[in-house]
Parts: C-alpha cells; sequence; structure tokens
C-alpha cells in the first residue's frame, strides 16, 4: 500500500541579515510519509532550527513552497495557519513548556480546549487514553511539577497527541534527558510512528536516536547533504 504524503517542502529557501544577507536555507526539497520517523542532523549552525521552524508553520518568511497533506501552507494568513497548528501538529521541545500548577491531566487537554471541537467531558477522556497510552494514567491528577524529567517529557507527548496531530514536529525531543529516558522516549515515539502511523520529524544532535529513526536528513550550511533511510 502506498503511504500518503504528510508534509512536502520544496525548494525552500531563507535568508537572514546579520547584518549583511546570507543565506540560511538553500534548496531544501524533501517528502515525509505518513507514519515515517525522520530526524534532521547536521551539525550547529547548518540550518535545522530554521528548517524546522518553517516546517511547523511559525515562520512564514522563505522562499519555496511547503504543503501538509497536499494542501498548500506557502501564502496562508496568519489566523488560519495558527488554527491549523493547533489542530495538526503537535509539538515536542527539548523543554517540555508544561505548566507546573495544572494536573497532568489538564496539561495535556489545553491544546484541545483551544481547538473547541469536542466537549470538556470528551476532552478529559481523551486525555486520560494519551496518558494511559504512555504508561502514565496513575499520574493524571497529579501535578506537573511533581514528575521526574522523563514522565514530564511523556506528559508533554501525550499534549503533542490529543488533537491526534497529522504530524509531531519534535525540537530536540531528548536533548534534556539522560540516556535511559531518551531510550524510553525513543521507543514511545517509535511506537507511535511504527503502531499508530504517527508521522514524526524531528531535529536531534544525539546520533544514536538519529540511527535508530527510519531515515535521517543531513544538512550542512543549509543544504541538504544526504538523506539516508536507517535498517
Ligand atoms: N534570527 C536570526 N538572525 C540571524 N541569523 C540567524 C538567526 N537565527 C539563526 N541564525 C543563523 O542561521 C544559521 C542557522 O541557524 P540554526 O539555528 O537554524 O542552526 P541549527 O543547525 O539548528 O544549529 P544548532 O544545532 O546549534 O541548534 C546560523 O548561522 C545562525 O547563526
Amino acid at each position: 500500500m502506498q503511504s500518503e504524503v504528510i508534509l512536502q517542502a520544496d525548494k525552500i529557501g531563507k535568508y537572514f541579515y546579520d547584518p549583511e544577507k546570507f543565506r540560511v536555507l538553500n534548496d531544501i526539497s524533501f517528502t515525509v510519509n505518513q507514519g515515517e520517523f525522520v530526524t534532521l542532523v547536521g551539525k550547529s549552525g547548518s540550518g535545522k532550527s530554521t528548517l524546522l521552524y518553517i516546517l511547523s508553520t511559525m515562520d512564514t518568511e522563505y522562499d519555496g513552497t511547503l504543503s501538509i497533506h497536499n494542501q498548500q501552507i506557502t501564502g496562508m494568513k496568519q489566523n488560519s495557519l495558527a488554527a491549523l497548528r493547533n489542530e495538526k501538529i503537535g509539538f515536542v521541545f527539548q523543554f517540555h513548556y508544561l505548566l507546573p500548577e495544572f494536573s497532568c491531566l489538564r496539561n495535556v487537554m489545553i491544546p484541545a480546549l483551544r481547538l473547541g471541537r469536542y466537549s470538556r467531558k470528551e476532552i478529559e477522556e481523551r486525555a486520560y487514553e494519551k496518558l494511559k497510552m504512555l504508561g502514565l494514567e496513575d499520574q493524571a491528577l497529579k501535578l506537573s511539577a511533581k514528575l521526574s524529567g522523563g514522565q514530564q517529557q511523556r506528559v508533554a507527548i501525550a499534549r503533542a497527541l490529543i488533537n491526534d496531530p497529522l504530524i509531531i514536529m519534535g525540537d530536540e525531543p531528548t536533548g534534556n534527558l539522560d540516556s535511559k529516558n531518551t531510550g524510553i522516549v525513543f521507543d514511545i515515539l517509535q511506537d507511535l510512528a511504527h503502531n499508530y502511523h504517527q508521522t514524526i520529524v524531528a531535529v536531534t544532535h544525539d546520533n544514536d536516536f538519529a540511527h535508530r529513526s527510519d531515515r535521517t536528513i543531513e544538512m550542512q550550511d543549509g543544504h541538504i547533504i544526504t538523506t539516508q533511510k536507517q535498517f
């Protein structure tokens, strides 16, 4: 069965001024299919975060075109983009950005409350389901600040999943974790991709993490230099 294309970047380019104009991304083209777990790697300064920011629809100043699930994103108005982002993209960052005064359940509910598609009761049930999927059902009512770093990152993954996003974007999702928790978070992401067809694109500096993903896209000086399947 042919997988659907979830993300398509076509000749993405970007300039910064520092203070002279310089090209930070040049002619970046690739596609990501449903259920693929792709990592973006490359030396510091190669343009990974800049690219992820564009792919996440947060930066709209670039050349080329970006499509998500065959919908052209480039040129969309900011308010439509914000709605699309909340509904279709889940984010997992290096730092979990959970609200410490709220329970884990409440933290996970937030993007769904913002989306406004489900009743509060349904949202609560969905949030509980996602926490259960990540082995955190016993922690649901605890304050997020009371959890360990690894558990907090799993709550952040549950929050990223609450609206059943088309794609999860990770910006160093294990950058703040020890090796044991890195392994746990990697296994969760891989399970989501392989068993739930969740599409994932993550920037990482962790070679081991990258080598275990389905495909690495390596960047150098704003170009893609290799894109290789991992076996
Ligand atoms: N807002 C900005 N204004 C000017 N230059 C910038 C800006 N943001 C990033 N840069 C420059 O663009 C280049 C790419 O930066 P980027 O953060 O995308 O790299 P990266 O590969 O993610 O690096 P790291 O691995 O260190 O996070 C670098 O030379 C950086 O200094």
